[in-house]
């Protein structure tokens, strides 16, 4: 996308944020009543941030996602990109969901490249565009196969490889390892964040998991339901890859288990 110069000042200004949600509420309709999904939601997202998310069901991590996506606008509030107002679903925020959203009729390779053909880039392009995001999520054998032909790990490999060819800065993942075997999901977990250190993408992670999100995340974004409101945000210091059975990563454990149990 665009960046945006913010104009000189006398006086060195903060740096822009990459995200920047200020008093972002969001009602629904819902026959006759109102669901206040999303209540004054505050959070500025520096470049290259991995945030998670968590918070028990109907907290409105989805809803906050798909704001940040384009989906749904807020009913109050400015949620700014680059300091861009976020008005429409952009290539510059990719979303990986539980399901996987593959297409099924398109192989790994046409899967991947698919938003960079749907941009009308050069054939040659895509094809190298796509091959290099496959081979990024160690899919070179699969490049051919069709996503009925693989397991949910690499399918969601797919996916991620997806939302990178289309050069997203900001990648939305909605508990996206929710579906997946503990094996698969710690290896997909590691390959993630290895992704993330070589490309310095910004990512909001919806987990219901409290270890997940410690071990993956800068912060982690505590929130209660009804209405759905931001409670805490936590910076995680603890240097990766981070040891679960560590007395630092344990303290950790019951402190946010304390602040979500505190809120249920
Ligand atoms: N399109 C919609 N119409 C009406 N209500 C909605 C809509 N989308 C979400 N809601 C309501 O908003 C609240 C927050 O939903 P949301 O999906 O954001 O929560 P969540 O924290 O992601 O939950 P889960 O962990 O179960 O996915 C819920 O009460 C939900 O019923």
């Amino acid at each position: 996308m665009d960046s945006v110069m913010p104009a000189p000042a006398a006086e060195a200004k903060p740096a822009l944020p990459i995200l920047d949600i200020q008093h972002v509420t969001k009602r629904f309709a819902f026959g006759a009543e109102t669901i206040m999904a999303l209540s004054d939601a505050n959070l500025r997202i520096e470049k290259g941030e991995f945030l998670c998310l968590i918070g028990p069901s109907g907290c409105g991590k989805s809803t906050l996602l798909r704001m940040v996506g384009g989906f749904e606008t807020p009913s109050e509030g400015t949620l700014l990109m680059w300091g861009k107002h976020v008005a429409a679903p952009g290539p510059d925020r990719g979303m990986v969901f539980q399901d996987y959203g593959l297409f099924p009729w398109l192989t790994v390779t046409q899967n991947v490249g698919f938003g960079p053909a749907a941009r009308g880039r050069p054939k040659a392009e895509v094809a190298a565009t796509a091959k290099r995001f496959v081979d990024m999520v160690g899919l070179t054998r699969f490049a051919d196969a069709f996503p009925h032909q693989l397991s949910g790990g690499m399918k969601q490999r797919v996916a991620i490889a997806r939302v990178l060819a289309n050069d997203a800065e900001v990648v939305l993942m909605d508990e996206p390892f929710g579906a997946l075997d503990a094996f698969t999901r710690e290896r997909l977990q590691e390959e993630l964040l290895e992704i993330w250190a070589r490309t310095k993408l910004t990512v909001l992670f919806v987990t219901h998991a409290i270890e997940e999100a410690i071990i993956l995340a800068d912060r982690v974004v505590v929130m209660s339901p009804g209405p759905g409101r931001i409670v805490a945000d936590e910076r995680i210091d603890l240097p990766r890859p981070r040891d679960p059975t560590s007395p630092e990563f344990n303290a950790l454990r019951r402190h946010l288990s304390a602040l979500l149990g505190g809120h249920h």
